[in-house]
């Protein structure tokens, strides 16, 4: 595959290795400083960029009929419409919070989880998310995933950074150092806590598996997700 790179930071970088030992082509390296791009050359891009940046990164590609895997996380105010323009193009589209396959099969396990706590009252929910310093947005894309996974089970009726409100999931967002990235939900009662926790060792779970799904998505239309991807439904 021929690939351009929408975002060519800490995570574009590690794309480009994996792709290429994949077997596939960077034919484009896209960021803030680039004046023109040879679309014509993309056969799909893989935009891993910045909140601000990428939902018109993503409609560009779907103006120029090229299939996008985004993993760039806060944004998602513009979901809907990106979902409504690719529909409209007839496009192709994976949006995921986190491509690492280790995550996906978290997220699955934090959803079976919940549905088995949601009636345990005497359990109060708490996440933590660990980042590197740098990381802009917070929670983390990762957090509010796991965070709907629990609102779907439970009678949690959203998630806060702050812990004040009783029906909300209280997320505290660390900074520190180079952390990948680190995510816990415990369930804490008077008598005993019960605590699930991912940790990346490095980005290239995340890289490998935008990789995978941009091998997966050619040839395709429509919307999809990593469920879809990793056969997870
Ligand atoms: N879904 C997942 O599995 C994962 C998601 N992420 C997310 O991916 C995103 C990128 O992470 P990371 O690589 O660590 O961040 P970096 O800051 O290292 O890289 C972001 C890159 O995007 C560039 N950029 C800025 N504006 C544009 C633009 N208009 N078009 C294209 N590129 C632009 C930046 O350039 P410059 O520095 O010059 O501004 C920078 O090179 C974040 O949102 C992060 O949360 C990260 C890891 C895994
Ligand atoms: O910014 C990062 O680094 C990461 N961002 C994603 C997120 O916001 O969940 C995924 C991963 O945790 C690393």
């Amino acid at each position: 595959m021929n690939i351009g790179l929408f975002g060519y930071g800490k995570m574009g970088q590690m794309i480009e290795q994996i792709a290429q030992d994949r077997g596939h082509s960077i034919v484009a390296k896209i960021d803030v400083e680039t004046e023109e791009v040879d679309y014509k050359k993309i056969d799909i891009a893989i935009d891993f960029s910045t909140p601000d940046a990428a939902f018109n990164n993503i409609t560009t590609c779907f103006e120029q009929n090229i299939p996008v895997i985004s993993g760039t996380t806060g944004w998602l105010s513009n979901y809907d419409k990106a979902v409504r323009i690719c529909n409209e193009k007839n496009g192709a589209f994976i949006y995921a919070s986190n491509f690492s396959l280790g995550v996906n099969v978290f997220f699955e396990l934090n959803s079976y989880l919940a549905k088995m706590m949601s009636n345990l009252n005497q359990y109060k929910i708490e996440m933590e998310e660990i980042h590197h310093t740098q990381k802009l947005d917070a929670p983390s894309g990762t957090a509010i995933t796991l965070a709907d996974g629990i609102v779907e089970n439970t009678e949690y009726t959203g998630w806060e950074l702050d812990k004040s409100d009783e029906k909300k999931i209280p997320i505290t967002s660390k900074r520190e150092g180079s952390v990948p990235g680190t995510h816990s939900i415990s369930y804490n009662s008077m008598v005993d806590s019960i605590e699930i926790k991912h940790t990346a060792h490095g980005r290239q779970g995340f890289a490998l598996g935008a990789v995978i799904a941009a091998e997966w998505i050619q040839g395709k239309t429509g919307v999809f997700s990593m469920k879809d991807v990793l056969n997870l439904n």
